[in-house]
């Protein structure tokens, strides 16, 4: 215990330099090499793979990504003078998709667009639209924002895969802007999925800032908000715009508080999740009441599974498939790095190790439960550091005051479940932690994707115990696959079984606590628990009825 206590005392921050930090919080087209802080700390005994195990030592500020790295997905965020005439030839829209890393296919494909002065001049976009844009700072589409728009505009079914962090928000939001405002006002004409609450409330805010000054009504379905239409069924027909969980949408329409027959755009976000097990069912039944046949239907996601995209097939028309990038791969400004820490215990070790050589906060660590959050909570309040924990059992009040401290930078360290896995964008997230290794290849690309987004550099790490090794070679494959270096001896690991790959998606591996309470003080603090529970249960037995005779606790 003093050990471990030794090991946190040490924490400081430097609020000057924090502030300093979270500055990158504002919208920015240039990457910044800023110094990204390489702490190799696995104690020597612990160091299961030994200095082959680690990534080369990275401490200069101006090549931590080679320029080179930064093309394609990247490249919107460095300055660079683009030729924005339209295109004259097949092989000039041909170069230009190559020069972006934008891999397009399907049949009748239109041309992206240069920039988004050509979207009002090519495609009719309105003049808000660039207004709004020049104001909120964005000047030139990303990759995805590129192919995208012009693809939802001629009314195409569409498949998206890009990087996380490369504005696929705006490309999807963009179309549905420049949809709902060529049409007769009969109520909602889009919707927008999505698998969280949190992420659904940042698109709806996204929406408002670009809607800013419009008549469009928006609406982020909500109890409330459900409950109000229900009330009043001609409020209906003055939105135009819904955004939602599916769980919030198949409610809303089970109980006839909404109308989705005037839709004409469904987007699903973080579509590969939508279409697993759990929330399938939900979106066939909102498919089911989008029955408009002119419906058209775009799927988003930085990660894409075969599987997901041949059934996702069976419910789109002629759909045109975008990859940006390396389908499936993680961002390229993230640095990655794989950590062995021998048993659970090495974990804290290693972390405490951290913050005592000091870091740079914002920092995100995923846990693989609820419980383990409320543990690692425990253990690191009392360091003195700025440290929360979110998860599904905290309020929804909890939830969003707990998001905009720590996007207002009064929160450093925040710990999380996989809630906060997907689609949500923090700007400034110097680091991620998986203190637990994920469960798949998805869970890893999207955690670590709320680092190294819109051009800016990131620093992942991922500790992995003896128990994780079998599955580590999935990790090493995305690191590959992004252009991370890894040593070669890493690369000849074996893959795990398919099988195998399931098991774990389906449970995560069986850990001990996180606790620094020596185990034999944690068995006894558990049979005291016991004992009270027992006695509570014999009192509440012993209880005489009352009144109708059901007893009262
Ligand atoms: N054209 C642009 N220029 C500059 N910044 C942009 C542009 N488009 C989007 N961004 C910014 O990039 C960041 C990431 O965008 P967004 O959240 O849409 O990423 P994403 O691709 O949906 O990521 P994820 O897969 O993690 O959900 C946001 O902060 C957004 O404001």
């Amino acid at each position: 215990m003093d050990f471990f206590k030794l090991l946190g005392t040490g924490a400081k921050f430097d609020k000057a330099r924090f502030k300093e930090d979270i500055s990158v919080f504002k919208p920015s087209r240039r990457v910044k090499h800023e110094t990204v802080e390489v702490v190799d700390t696995v104690p020597k005994e612990l160091d299961f793979f030994g200095d082959h195990g680690r990534q080369k030592q990275r401490k200069d500020n101006t090549t931590a990504v080679p320029a080179t790295q930064l093309s394609g997905s990247a490249s919107r965020y460095v300055e660079e003078e683009e030729d924005h005439s339209p295109f004259q030839s097949a092989e000039e829209v041909g170069a230009y998709l190559k020069r972006h890393r934008i891999k397009v296919t399907g049949s009748d494909i239109p041309h992206p667009v240069k920039s988004f002065e050509m979207l009002c001049k090519e495609h009719n976009f309105q003049p808000f639209v660039l207004r709004n844009l020049q104001k909120l700072g964005f000047k030139q589409p990303t990759p995805v924002q590129m192919q995208a728009i012009p693809i939802a505009v001629h009314r195409r079914d569409l498949i998206a895969n890009a990087p996380t962090g490369s504005g696929k928000t705006l490309a999807f939001l963009l179309s549905i802007l420049h949809q709902v405002h060529t049409e007769e006002r009969v109520g909602y004409r889009a919707v927008v999925v999505s698998p969280t609450r949190e992420l659904a409330t940042q698109i709806h805010d996204h929406l408002r800032n670009l809607t800013a000054g419009r008549k469009l009504k928006t609406c982020l379905m909500t109890k409330p908000n459900a409950a109000m239409q229900a009330q009043d069924p001609s409020m209906r027909q003055k939105f135009d715009i819904l955004v939602t969980t599916p769980l919030r949408l198949v409610h809303a329409i089970q109980n006839s508080e909404v109308d989705l027959s005037h839709v004409r755009t469904l987007i699903l976000d973080e579509a590969d999740t939508l279409m697993e097990k759990g929330f399938l069912e939900q979106v066939d039944e909102i498919l089911a009441a989008c029955s408009s046949s002119n419906l058209q239907i775009s799927l988003f996601s930085a990660t894409m599974p075969s599987s997901i995209e041949q059934m996702a097939n069976t419910i789109m028309k002629d759909p045109i498939r975008i990859i940006v990038g390396t389908q499936n791969a993680a961002t390229e400004t993230i640095d990655q790095k794989l950590v062995f820490v021998g048993q659970e215990t090495g974990k804290l070790i290693e972390l405490r190790n951290m913050i005592t050589k000091g870091f740079k906060p914002p920092c995100l660590i995923f846990v693989q439960s609820i419980e383990r959050a409320k543990e690692l909570f425990h253990e690191l309040i009392f360091e003195g550091i700025n440290v929360e924990v979110i998860h599904s059992e905290r309020t929804q009040t909890q939830r969003n005051r707990i998001i905009q401290k720590f996007r207002s930078g009064d929160l450093w360290v925040l710990i999380c479940t996989e809630l906060m896995a997907r689609g949500i964008d923090f700007k400034g997230v110097n680091l991620v932690i998986n203190y637990d290794f994920p469960q798949s290849t998805q869970s890893y690309i999207h955690r670590i994707g709320r680092t190294g987004r819109a051009g800016r550099l990131g620093k992942a790490i991922t500790y992995f115990t003896k128990e994780d090794a079998p599955y580590l070679k999935t990790i090493v494959n995305v690191m590959r696959e992004s252009g991370c270096e890894v040593p070669e001896w890493m690369l000849q690991l074996k893959n795990p079984k398919k099988n195998d790959k399931k098991k774990l998606k389906k449970a995560p591996v069986e850990r001990d606590s996180i606790s620094t309470t020596p185990k034999y003080d944690l068995k006894r603090q558990k049979h005291r628990q016991q004992i009270i529970e027992q006695s509570k249960a014999k009192k509440h037995k012993e209880q005489p009825a009352i009144g109708n005779g059901t007893a009262q606790t």
